[in-house]
């Protein structure tokens, strides 16, 4: 992995609602490409990349692979009940604290030190995908969630915390923009109904689509039999 932080645009800061930062321009692209390479591999298994079926008999326009934890609507486990029952691949260091760095940048604070990300799923939208308004509320711990973006811009919607309704605003998000919820606004409603098709920077290594990297904390117990 290259030295950490080269920031494409130091400093820029957003701050969307109390507790949801956006960093655009935060990941080089150098970073960029490295974490599309990862992703590529994580795809590929032990457990494949997938569109997640709901429990309604839907399946997701995105496809999705975790680290560390398996989502599921709407639970978390250590093996892949949903898709081969394989157990999921660890979620590596040098990710975790991409996490820590996003979330020190975000608040400015050294209690990001304490943010140990043990989950993270790897969404791939195509043009067409999208995902609904929704909380991630399966953690038992109201430590933020980071989302990292490459590839295609998409439209982010950041909601209220009552409902999936309005207020809500648009966010774009660029390829190597971050954004981190946490605070009074870590279970607030959010989701992204739209991909621009063909807006990605090909030097990532991304054909077209938008890949997002999700983190996050669960607060579930690590004496559970983990993936390594
Ligand atoms: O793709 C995104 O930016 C959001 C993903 C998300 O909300 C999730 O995976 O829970
Ligand atoms: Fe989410």
């Amino acid at each position: 992995m290259l030295p950490f932080p080269e920031h494409a645009e130091r400093g820029v800061r957003v701050e969307v609602a109390p507790g949801a930062v956006h960093l655009p321009g935060w990941l080089p692209v150098a970073r960029q490409r490295e974490l599309v390479a990862a992703c590529r591999e994580w795809a590929r298994g032990p457990v494949p990349m997938r569109h997640t079926r709901l429990p309604t008999g839907g399946v997701m326009s995105v496809r999705t692979v975790c680290l560390g934890w398996h989502w599921q609507p709407y639970r978390y486990s250590r093996t892949a009940d949903d898709v081969n029952g394989a157990p999921v691949a660890a979620l590596p260091d040098w990710l975790a604290e991409l996490g820590r760095r996003a979330v020190a940048d975000a608040y400015q604070d050294l209690s990001a030190r304490e943010y140990d990300p043990d989950a993270a799923l790897i969404n791939f939208y195509d043009r067409d995908a999208k995902m609904g308004m929704h909380q991630d509320r399966e953690e038992r711990c109201p430590a933020p969630v980071v989302s990292l973006s490459i590839g295609d811009t998409c439209v982010f919607r950041f909601g209220n915390t009552a409902t999936r309704n309005r207020p809500w605003r648009d966010v774009r998000l660029l390829s190597g923009d971050a954004f981190v919820f946490g605070g009074p606004s870590r279970f607030a409603y959010h989701g992204v109904p739209k991909i621009h098709p063909d807006t990605g920077d090909p030097a990532t290594g991304m054909r077209g689509g938008r890949l997002n990297l999700t983190l996050r904390q669960t607060g579930l117990g690590s004496d559970e039999p983990g993936p390594g």
